[in-house]
């Protein structure tokens, strides 16, 4: 797929009125930060679904890393149907982030780009904060000076994460104090505290999700949920043997992402900006995890699961488990996949690209000891 700019904008949607006829309203336009990641992908189809043209910006890769937006991407050369945009962008290049604001025009901002792997960022902290922290202060302060030249409304959503919790004991809400354990969750500390600054500086509509851990089919492979299932998917049809992990009584409140993307755009309809816990206010450790997947391939985790010291983090996040009833109440978001269902659409889905894999390896096409 190819990156594309100065496409023409689509310009208007046809909705009911109510009265029988169809009125044309301005098409919404947001811009989305991180689209390609596993969020980016949900909110961008939640927001083609609702009408909006999504605009999102991808980073330079010598690797095509667009694999989970691919399905909805449309030619830019069929101008009435491609209403998905895409452009190189960077969290760390404020000119790029100012420019394609000016350029885009956006009526909603979606701040989901980060360096999330929590492990990862023991390894490179500079980096995951001057993306995750100082790439949200470099967006904000693009949107608060479009919006001062402009003079246009700019709505701003920042990704937050149960990750600032840290070791504060759940349940935990809006109101809980932070006690960041990581690199990663210290620069979500800070990019939630710039998101409250710029609202209370500058009158910014801007809103701070607190998401806990939400999974999915397309959640990348190095996070532990979709490492067991993908190696689930590759022991059942004999691809491979052992799996390698951490620490397993790690507990967490793992949600479905595709609910969660709903609770963002939520937060951006209401008449006040504000911070929102979104959880399932459930909690499960990765052993539990590793029950429920592997019995129902009628497997036994222990038969195949050797703990690797290498997986252990310096600082852990021993319990988390959200406390969301602010959310329910004032956005009307509740989460409709629960964690059974949540683990059997994941291996269901592993298991149907493990067979895929078989039949390469089977053909000679590819290796088996060729991770995923
Ligand atoms: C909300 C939050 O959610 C995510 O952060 P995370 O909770 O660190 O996610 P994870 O899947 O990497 O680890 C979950 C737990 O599982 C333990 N664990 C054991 N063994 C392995 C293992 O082998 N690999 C991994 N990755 N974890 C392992 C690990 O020690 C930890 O206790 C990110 O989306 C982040 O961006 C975010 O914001």
């Amino acid at each position: 797929m190819a990156s594309q700019d100065n496409v023409p904008r689509s310009d208007s949607t046809t909705t009911p009125n109510g009265n029988g006829n169809s009125e044309i309203v301005p098409r919404k336009i947001a811009l989305v930060t991180g689209i390609t990641g596993q969020d980016g992908s949900y909110l961008t189809e939640f927001l083609l679904g609702k009408g909006y043209e999504v605009h999102g910006l991808i980073r330079r890769s010598s690797n095509f890393n667009t694999q989970r937006i691919n399905h909805i991407y449309v030619d830019p050369h069929n101008v009435n149907k491609a209403r998905m945009k895409l452009h190189y962008g960077d969290l760390a290049d404020a000119s790029s982030l100012r420019r394609w604001l000016d350029e885009i025009k956006p009526d909603e901002v979606y701040n989901l780009a980060a360096q999330s792997h929590v492990a990862v960022s023991f390894e490179i902290p500079d980096y995951t904060a001057d993306v995750v922290a100082t790439g949200a202060l470099r967006l904000l302060e693009a949107v608060r000076s479009h919006i001062v030249d402009s003079g246009r409304t700019v709505k701003y959503y920042q990704a937050g994460s149960s990750e600032m919790f840290g070791s504060t004991p759940p349940p935990q809400s809006e109101t809980t104090p932070f006690h960041p354990r990581s690199p990663y969750a210290a620069s979500k500390v800070a990019a939630h505290w710039y998101t409250v600054n710029y609202r209370e500086a500058y009158g910014l509509y801007a809103c701070n999700g607190i998401l806990f851990n939400h999974e999915s089919p397309r959640r990348g492979e190095n996070f532990v949920t979709r490492k067991i299932t993908r190696a689930l998917g590759r022991i059942k049809v004999g691809l491979q043997t052992k799996l390698f992990l951490g620490n397993i009584q790690a507990s967490r409140d793992w949600g479905f992402a595709g609910d969660y993307v709903e609770a963002m755009w939520l937060m951006l309809q209401q008449d006040k900006p504000d911070d929102y816990v979104v959880a399932t206010e459930e909690s499960h450790t990765v052993e539990e995890f590793l029950d429920v997947s592997f019995g129902y391939l009628g497997l036994n985790w222990k038969d195949h699961v050797e703990i690797d010291k290498r997986y252990f983090r310096p600082t852990e996040v021993d319990n988390l488990k959200g406390d969301a009833s602010k959310t329910k109440e004032m956005l009307g978001w509740k989460p409709k996949v629960g964690f059974e269902q949540l683990v059997k659409m994941m291996v269901d889905e592993d298991l149907e690209l493990a067979k895929r894999e078989k039949v390469l390896v089977d053909a000679g096409y590819m290796d088996a000891k060729q991770q995923p």
